[in-house]
């Protein structure tokens, strides 16, 4: 079977600074993998690179068999908008919108009309137990309601993968278990790929499997196979 998302001996600096060092991982379909390891290890520039947001120096990036590394910025960004979710740890709501048009806004860019991507926002809010939400902007939301939202415009446009850093980082612990829980729930009904950095290991329980990135290297974690 193809990997969905396969890294094969990514190194990437910067600067002097060595953030990924010949990083191998390969992610099935489907799968939900959590990414762990100390503070500066390379998780997120890992992240970054299997989701063509950075190119590595060396090494291959390919996802669902096709290698992305070598595509330019704009192929790059497409294929992000395409087929990419991303959740990162202080939501990045756009504050100037509301909850639906941030839910929406994604859709809207891929071409989607006005009417039916706030109508399928308003689905994601009431499945998200965020009804009645909608119309509120950023603000005006609790930090886990911000984060359910940006849960929402991740996966509102039915992504092959979703790549979350660190998404309950900024929660208390209830907060981030609904937020894992809905991850997990949603990711699991559409068969969507899931990459999870993150330091917490009740955030690391949801995953099919983890991994260990240590001195931007991968390493399988001890006791497992
Ligand atoms: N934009 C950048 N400019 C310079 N150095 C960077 C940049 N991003 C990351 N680094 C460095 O690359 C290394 C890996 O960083 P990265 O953010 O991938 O680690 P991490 O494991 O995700 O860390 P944390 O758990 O603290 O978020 C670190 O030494 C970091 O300081």
């Amino acid at each position: 079977m193809t990997a969905m998302l396969r890294a094969a001996g990514v190194s990437l600096s910067f600067g002097d600074t060595p953030a990924l060092r010949g990083a191998d991982v390969a992610v099935d379909e489907g799968e939900i993998v959590a990414v762990m390891g100390p503070s500066g290890s390379g998780k997120s520039t890992l992240l970054h690179c299997l989701a063509g947001i950075l190119v590595p120096d060396s090494g291959e990036i390919h996802v669902d068999g096709h290698r992305i590394d070598t595509l330019g910025e704009a192929a790059r960004s497409a294929l992000r908008r395409e087929r990419f979710g991303f959740v990162f740890q202080f939501g990045q709501l756009v504050p100037e919108l509301t909850a639906a048009e941030n839910i929406a806004l994604p859709l809207l860019l891929s071409g989607v009309r006005r009417a039916p991507a706030l109508s399928r926002a308003e689905g994601w809010l009431s499945r998200l137990g965020l009804d009645g939400l909608g119309g509120r902007r950023s603000g005006e939301l609790s930090g886990g309601q911000a984060q359910r939202v940006a849960l929402a415009r991740a996966l509102a446009g039915s992504p092959r993968v979703v790549f979350a850093d660190e998404p309950t980082g900024s929660l208390d612990s209830l907060a981030g278990e609904q937020v894992m829980d809905l991850l997990v729930g949603a990711a699991r009904e559409q068969g969507t790929t899931v990459v999870v950095v993150t330091h917490d290991a009740r955030v690391a329980a949801y995953a099919d499997r983890e991994i260990m990135v240590r001195d931007g290297r991968v390493t399988t974690p001890v006791g497992t196979s």
